[in-house]
């Protein structure tokens, strides 16, 4: 064991290789641990709304507009805060719509710089200088360090600063500047984001939020339902990859996989108008906005049908296939009359809406055609060898997981499978059975199986498990008795539309639960959190997002433009910064255009869920344990050389 520690401290003296090392290395991580924690910002269903999502990763959910109040109080208007606000998230537009009317430019940047100056200034405040340093943007570090940093040794501050604000502007690049510095701004009001899930599906631009995330400073992602059936397209999965498609197309966004992805649909585009010409595809109508262009709305009609066709087919294979997950009952190509045009559902017959299925064999339902089976080969093909796609995963793997323990409060997108009683259920997985956090546990593995493994039955079970937590009951991501695609297709009758929701659900109120699924994950429920999205918040019925006196917060952001008339609001975001945590709900997002224009924000109201009594440091977060931790081995190696048990190395 002490040989151990000393190996241990000889590696630590490499880095540290002299009393004077480890002890100013001692004294920089005290400071840090008595900094006040970072801002963190939580996320969730953003379901493609790039836009929105852009502006709200920009505001900080109003974190921008707070540093501005804490620097200018009342001495400036509210008018001129929410233009200095839209400076610093549109900067470069914004100038351009300035310069339109402005008569005096130099002033105005002159006044401009000196506000973001001091508004970067406050922001950098909580951080120490090397971390500053770091998100410095290149082209302006020295100077702007020069400026946001106080300077006790000169004496007439205000000429300094303002020989260089001038210098600035002399030379031209007032606008570089302010574009670089509201970056800064931006960077440093959010330490660290959380995306709760649900990054994919409904609106139009989830590869576009997924880039911007590959650039973002510090970020984890809890996967929801929608991002794990678009990680199962990329895998192969081919019940995975019809419902992409079909959910594309039902929201008429199949330039998300033509043009954002370079996946090729002209096979399934010609075998929809050839199969479908002379059908109207009625049940198939396309939510969201029409369409301007008649034929391709008309062709975006016909898609939707055969690829809602194809899906019902390969999930009825997938079903046969995997009996361990016991799905027969939700194979309902068999339970169709042909003739008559009708099914039976839990012993009741229903009459169809829609009876032309010329692809389909009764005899042998869940069959592909020659031409189905030959589109779905080539779009496994161009799913799995999509660069960009896969690229896209990659990052989900990496940062992500199905959930996340961090800062005492614990993140996932759907629900713990809860019995009716509130204890955790049972649930079976490929003959195993698991509940709470070792279902969690064990369907992380397999999705990363899906991915990763090398024997291909492993693989398979890993990516039908994609496909099973899209929509399986047991499923935490889903939590649902059922999906009822079929049944809202095509079928008058509202009551099979219904999709029961898991017990989880109506015991977010009952503390006992709340405190079980947090003991579960490790967490002392005395002072934990459970954030969740997943399920729009209703707030025009008067529903709130805050469960069981705060310990739990169900924020679906409810970014989805097609859902914001059920939720009545454009939903919440979740602030935990020094001083507590913040529930911001949002009105809907317009347009970038209106926001920079009419400068409008979309932050309406906040909510103080928690406030501390003493402001939180970094030294009471996750990381400054680790800190903590370094400190003390960092002590030990003091007091090796110290007693001669190792020596420095000068
Ligand atoms: O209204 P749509 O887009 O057809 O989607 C409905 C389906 O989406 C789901 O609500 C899942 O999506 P969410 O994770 O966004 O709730 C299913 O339960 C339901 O069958
Ligand atoms: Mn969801």
């Amino acid at each position: 064991m002490k040989e151990l520690e000393t190996k241990y401290l000889e590696r630590l003296s490499d880095l540290y290789p002299t009393i004077a090392a480890a002890s100013t290395e001692i004294i920089n991580l005290q400071a840090i641990l008595n900094l006040p924690k970072g801002t963190e910002h939580f996320l969730t269903d953003i379901h493609g709304e790039y836009e929105a999502f852009a502006h709200v990763l920009k505001n900080g959910s109003g974190s921008v507009r707070r540093k501005i109040d804490d620097v200018f109080g009342n001495t400036l208007s509210s008018r001129d805060k929410q233009s200095l606000a839209t400076l610093i998230y549109y900067p470069k537009a914004k100038m351009e719509l300035v310069k339109k009317t402005e008569s005096n430019m130099e002033d105005w940047y002159k006044i401009n710089l000196y506000r973001l100056i001091e508004v970067s200034k406050r922001a950098a405040s909580k951080y120490t200088r090397s971390k500053v340093r770091k998100a410095l943007p290149k082209d302006f570090a020295y100077v702007i360090e020069e400026l946001i940093t106080e300077k006790a040794e000169i004496n007439d501050k205000e000429s300094y600063y303002n020989s260089i604000i001038m210098t600035i502007i002399r030379i031209g690049r007032a606008e570089e500047f302010i574009e670089a510095i509201s970056g800064l701004i931006q960077r440093l009001v959010v330490d660290h984001l959380h995306i709760v899930g649900d990054i994919y599906d409904r609106g139009p631009g989830p590869h576009i939020i997924m880039d911007k995330l590959a650039t973002y400073h510090s970020l984890d992602i809890q996967w929801g339902n929608h991002d794990v059936l678009w990680m199962g397209a990329a895998a192969g999965q081919r019940g995975c990859i019809a419902n992409v498609i079909r959910i594309c197309a039902r929201y008429g966004n199949l330039d998300i996989l033509e043009d954002g992805y370079g996946i090729n649909l002209l096979p399934l585009a010609t075998f929809a108008l050839r199969t479908y010409q002379d059908d109207p595809c009625t049940c198939f109508k396309l939510k969201g906005p029409e369409k301007p262009n008649k034929a391709e709305m008309e062709m975006d009609l016909r898609m939707h049908k055969a690829i809602s066709i194809i899906q019902f087919k390969v999930e009825g294979q997938i079903i046969a296939q995997q009996k361990a997950f016991h799905l027969e009952e939700r194979a309902l190509l068999d339970k169709i009359n042909y003739e008559k045009g009708t099914i039976m559902l839990d012993g009741k017959e229903y009459r169809l809406l829609d009876t032309n299925f010329p692809t389909i064999d009764p005899k042998n339902p869940y069959a592909l055609s020659e031409e189905e089976e030959d589109i779905m080969e080539r779009l496994e093909r161009a799913f799995t060898g999509c660069e960009k796609l896969q690229e896209h995963m990659r990052l989900l793997l990496s940062k992500g997981g199905l959930y996340k323990v961090y800062n005492n409060n614990l993140l996932y997108h759907g629900c713990v499978p809860l019995n009716e009683d509130g204890s955790l259920k049972e649930v079976e997985l490929f003959g195993k059975k698991y509940k709470g956090k070792k279902l969690y546990d064990a369907l992380d593995s397999y999705i990363r199986k899906g991915f990763f493994a090398l024997h291909e039955q492993e693989k398979q079970n890993g990516r039908d498990a994609m496909w099973y937590i899209w929509l399986h009951p047991d499923s935490p991501l889903f939590g649902k008795n059922k999906m009822a695609t079929f049944e809202r297709y095509f079928l008058a009758e509202k009551e099979t539309h219904v999709e029961k929701k898991n017990p989880y659900y109506f015991l977010l109120e009952n503390e006992q639960v709340v405190d079980t699924i947090m003991k579960e994950f490790g967490l002392n429920p005395e002072k934990a959190h459970i954030v969740n999205g997943h399920v729009p918040v209703k707030r025009k019925d008067g529903e709130s997002p805050i469960k069981c006196n705060g310990k739990v917060m169900v924020i679906d952001g409810g970014f989805s433009k097609a859902y914001q008339k059920e939720t009545g609001i454009a939903g919440y975001t979740l602030i935990y910064n020094s001083y507590g945590l913040l529930l911001v709900a949002h009105e809907p997002f317009e347009s970038t255009e209106a926001a920079i224009q009419k400068e409008s924000d979309i932050h309406s109201e906040m909510m103080v869920v928690k406030r501390v009594l003493e402001r939180r440091l970094v030294g009471d977060t996750d990381i400054g344990k680790e800190l903590k931790e370094q400190v003390k081995d960092l002590e030990s190696l003091l007091l090796a050389y110290r007693s001669g048990r190792i020596v420095e190395k000068l």
